[in-house]
């Protein structure tokens, strides 16, 4: 096999980018940039070189494109957008897109197949798009997720992937940033065949001389047609899907740009499509959008990196089988959660009907994921052999996690924790779910030896992807270190806070629903605070926050709260009179909104009379000018205290870097990620004038919206809001 020893230019071996040709006259090009093989320009630039290298040899009769290291490539290195790229690059991506991959790669005169294992994600999947066949293996992952950094495809993508697919399949897949797997970009026709991955670069080989040969066909994803609607039907289309995002999302548009390029390609031809796509990431990439999304990416990937304890060199421990000791509706969403991702999961009961009910709870949620398509029969029929009700601790013995979930009562958690002691081995991880005891009770019956961490899980169903990993004073690295493995195992991003009240989420939705109790008694429109928020972006505005929630739990920790913060919070009397009176959430129809059987929510004029109520009993007078705020002035009113509080977190060290604070508020509060999380916003707003608002409402209405000292700090420095954090360091 001839192998690449210098680039055409005669200068050293460029790496990033490998050719050999073999002894059956194909090139085998590999993007060399382990273990991602992320682009940039520079590395399609050295591909664009290799192929026409390739093109030129007369030794070589086609070519196949791979990856090294089981990854085909996971697209572009994000860090190319959201402002600050050069504009040389931004250009070059245009270039790239037409003269390289359409000009070059599709136009080439020699056939070529991309060869794809592991991850073709974004650009990476567009070159393979390009390709004239793709072989995948099947377990392959391949998408385009450029959606979720506020850009479009930029490599063809809005062009290719509907000609390969059609329209449906491919929104679904731009849209959503749905990845499917190379099974099911098989069953697509994505994918021309799946290989098992030792035979993976042969098959791929011998189908790039196939088609030489012409006994396979010679396909340009870019001409093709066969796969498009006719244009009224793919017009309907286009504009329902226009609608749904528009509803979804109206504060962004690059869902928007993204069905015009496509639409375009379809009128225009696809030529034209890509020019205009090009021009559109242009524009997309250098967005605010853009910029927050970016940055809360890799503010998600950093949530696991903790100074002094990732960066110690310990490995994480392998966690096979987890126990749940079960004793709310959240024990089955959890173990769901846990068989989903293939761990074994006991699930311990006081009594045999609850035991029935809890494992019939997670088969149904499972039938459920399996007839939403969103698992394979055989997987949904694995996920049911690793689930087992248990009513004692006989099978405890060889567990790696406890997760305990009992009621909130301490003496019933010591008690449980002591028993666990008995029957489990010194390695298990002990963790209990609670947010209203005190993690450092807990265990007070155990061996001191043991340890405990919390693991807060999010009931409501709009918070499922966040876990707080609760570090205690019985809280070791390795424990850690485990639990941040742990969590993205099982499809969580898992942010480290310390044992506080509240912990990080709940600490910034209390304020957050104190302020807008407090501003409707005083006038303000319970509906209207909704809408300014929900119109920000806000997942909820915070009275279908607190619907969404059980009243009762919820009460139980505002009690919580307003002992642990008497001076920073707000007592208002209003979820009381509303318990009192059999309105409890959307759990029993009625809250602040009332709810039909679907769940929809409607805003009932009875709210007045409990507000009324809470008026009087707090003796408030109504302010006039409440009535008729603008949308702008209760965003400021309702999430400057959630600020405050952050602040507050920031200066204890509650959280391990302020970024975490903008994953628990995209993840955690519905805050819009778009808008890159609660202290990314900041910036744009300013800590001066967001301490100055909060000076002048703590005049008007109290302690409440007091700034904390480090707010004030900051303002007077002119200075933003996130900074480094030293954490305590746990004692073990
Ligand atoms: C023009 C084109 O159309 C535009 C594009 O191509 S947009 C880019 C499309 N690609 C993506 O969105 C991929 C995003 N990445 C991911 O989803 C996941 O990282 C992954 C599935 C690829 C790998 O997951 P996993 O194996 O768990 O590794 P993970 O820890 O996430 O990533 C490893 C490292 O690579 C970094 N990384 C991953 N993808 C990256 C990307 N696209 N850009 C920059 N850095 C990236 C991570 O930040 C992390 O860095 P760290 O080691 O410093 O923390």
């Amino acid at each position: 096999m001839e192998k690449q020893r210098r680039t055409n230019d005669g200068k050293s071996p460029d790496r990033k980018i490998l050719l050999e040709v073999g002894e059956n006259g194909v090139a085998v090009i590999t993007i060399n940039r382990p273990p991602l093989n992320l682009l940039s320009v520079d590395v399609l630039l050295s591909l664009k070189e290799n192929i026409e290298e390739a093109m030129r040899k007369d030794n070589v009769k086609a070519i196949v494109i791979t990856g090294s290291r089981g990854n085909f490539s996971a697209g572009f290195d994000v860090t190319a957008f959201g402002g600050n790229q050069q504009t040389k690059t931004q250009s070059e991506l245009g270039f790239m897109s037409i003269e390289f991959i359409t000009d070059t790669l599709e136009a080439a005169r020699k056939p070529i197949v991309a060869a794809v294992e592991g991850l073709a994600l974004g650009g990476g999947f567009e070159i393979a798009l390009a390709c004239h066949a793709r072989i995948s293996t099947s377990t392959s992952k391949l998408g385009l997720p450029e959606l979720q950094y506020g850009i479009l495809p930029g490599l063809g993508g809005t062009q290719r992937l509907p000609r390969l697919v059609g329209l449906p399949k491919s929104l679904e897949m731009i849209l959503m940033s749905k990845r499917v797997s190379g099974e099911e970009a098989c069953n697509m026709c994505l994918v021309d065949a799946i290989s098992p991955p030792d035979l993976l670069l042969g098959s791929a080989c011998q189908w790039a001389l196939d088609i030489l040969e012409c006994r396979r066909p010679w396909l340009i994803s870019l001409c093709r047609t066969d796969r498009l609607a006719p244009l009224a039907e793919a017009r309907k289309l286009l504009h329902s899907a226009r609608a749904q995002i528009q509803k979804q999302n109206p504060n962004v548009i690059h869902p928007l740009v993204c069905i015009d390029v496509i639409e375009h390609g379809i009128l225009c031809g696809p030529r034209n499509g890509l020019w205009k796509e090009a021009e559109a990431l242009h524009e997309l990439r250098q967005s605010d959008s853009c910029r927050s999304l970016v940055h809360v990416f890799f503010a998600k990937q950093s949530t696991s990196k903790i100074p002094g304890i990732t960066d110690m060199g310990l490995l994480p421990r392998k966690i096979n089988k987890v126990a749940i000791l079960c004793g709310s509706l959240m024990s089955s969403r959890i173990a769901t959660a846990l068989v989903l991702a293939n761990h074994y999961v006991i699930m311990k009961y006081i009594d045999q009907n609850s035991l029935q009910n809890g494992v019939d709870r997670v088969k149904a949620n499972l039938e459920g994921h399996f007839k939403e398509g969103r698992m394979t029969q055989e997987h949904y029929k694995k996920a049911c052999t690793l689930l087992k009700g248990v009513l004692s601790y006989d099978s405890f013995k060889d567990v790696d996690l406890v997760i305990e979930d009992v009621p909130d009562i301490v003496s019933l958690k010591q008690q449980s924790f002591a028993d666990l002691d008995e029957c489990c081995l010194p390695h298990c991880i002990f963790a209990s779910t609670t947010c209203i005891v005190n993690l450092d009770w807990i265990g007070e019956k155990m061996e001191p030896c043991r340890e405990i961490v919390g693991i807060h899980f999010f009931s409501a169903p709009s918070v499922t992807d966040l876990l707080e990993v609760v570090r205690t004073e019985r809280t070791s690295p390795q424990v850690i270190v485990d639990l941040l493995n742990f969590g993205r195992r099982i499809q969580r991003t898992p942010i480290v806070v310390q044992n506080v009240t509240g912990f990080a989420v709940r600490r910034m939705c209390f304020p957050y629903l104190q302020a807008a109790m407090l501003f409707v008694e005083h006038g303000a429109d319970v509906y209207q605070i909704d809408k300014a928020l929900t119109s920000f972006g806000m997942k909820l505005g915070p009275f279908r926050m607190i619907d969404q929630d059980r009243f009762q739990s919820a009460s139980v920790r505002d009690v919580k709260f307003l002992e642990t913060f008497p001076d920073t919070s707000y007592k208002s009397n209003l979820i009381p009179i509303m318990m009192k009176n059999n309105r409890e959430g959307e759990s029993t129809f009625q809250g602040f909104y009332t709810y039909n059987d679907k769940g929809e929510a409607s805003p009932d004029p009875e709210i007045s009379k409990y507000i009324e109520m809470a008026r009087s009993m707090s003796g408030i007078t109504i302010k006039s000018k409440l009535a008729t705020l603008s949308d702008g002035e209760i965003v400021e009113m309702i999430l400057f205290p959630a600020l405050n509080e952050a602040c507050r977190m920031i200066s204890e060290a509650i959280i391990v870097k302020s970024s975490d604070l903008d994953v628990a508020s995209v993840l955690g509060m519905g805050f819009p990620g778009y808008r890159g999380g609660i202290i990314f916003w900041s910036h744009s707003v300013g800590s001066t004038y967001i301490c100055s608002k909060l000076e002048e409402w703590s005049k008007e209405y109290g302690e409440f919206f007091k700034p904390c000292a480090y707010l004030v700090e900051r303002a007077s420095k002119r200075s933003s809001l996130g900074m480094q954090i030293k954490q305590a360091k746990s004692p073990l």
